[in-house]
């Protein structure tokens, strides 16, 4: 790559918050307002299984056997995404990363650090119900009850403390996201429109 990050001037959004909170939903209109690139760590893994490569023979391999993916892999994969993007990315939105404070660690030392965090919050209660909905449509193998109190326990457990980690700095905008969607997303715009 003739890109290093360092190239890469453009503000880093991420978007942090519960299973179900609604970070998916907002994202999309994130990206059709301001043109962003998204990247969803989960997406990234997915794809990189599908291609067929042989890294992705490794993480499929490592996936099946209901192991954590190296947390360098993902970060490698989520930086050579924005280095492949340098040249026209308007701004990224990384949606589901980091999931625990050593992540967002080695985010800022292997890319940098984020003009901004979006926390969408909703009640467990809200989350629940919303991927219990999700669920009935979704084809996604954890959107069933057992599962998802599994993900919320995990999110109170290490991704909560991430936002704890950026709030030190000031990045971190509040959403409310018990609002209809609509509303939300006047709330996003506002954080966004902020930083200009
Ligand atoms: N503000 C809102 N009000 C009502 N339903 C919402 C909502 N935001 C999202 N939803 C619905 C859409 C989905 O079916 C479900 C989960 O949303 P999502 O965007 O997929 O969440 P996430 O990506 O955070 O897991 O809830
Ligand atoms: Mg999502």
């Amino acid at each position: 790559f003739k890109n290093t990050i360092k190239t890469i001037k453009y503000y880093v959004l991420l978007m942090s918050g519960g299973p179900g909170s609604g970070k998916g939903t907002q994202c999309e209109k994130i990206v059709a307002k301001y043109g962003y690139t998204h990247l969803s760590s989960g997406d990234l893994l997915r794809a990189e299984v599908a291609s067929g490569s042989e890294r992705g023979k490794q993480l499929q391999a490592i996936m099946q056997k209901g192991e954590l993916v190296p947390l360098d892999t993902v970060l490698d994969m989520i930086k050579e995404a924005m280095i492949a993007k340098a040249d026209v990315s308007k701004g990224y939105l990384i949606d589901g990363y980091p999931r625990e404070v050593k992540q967002g660690e080695e985010f800022e030392k292997k890319i940098g650090a984020p003009a901004l965090l979006l926390y969408v919050d909703a009640k467990a209660e809200t989350m629940v119900k919303r991927l219990v909905k999700r669920g009935e449509t979704s084809g996604r193998a954890d959107d069933n009850e057992e599962t998802i109190k599994k993900r919320l326990d995990l999110y109170y457990k290490a991704t909560e403390p991430v936002i704890a980690y950026y709030e030190k700095r000031s990045i971190v905008r509040k959403i409310n996201s018990e609002l209809p969607v609509d509303e939300v997303f006047a709330i996003v715009e506002k954080a966004i429109d902020e930083l200009k």
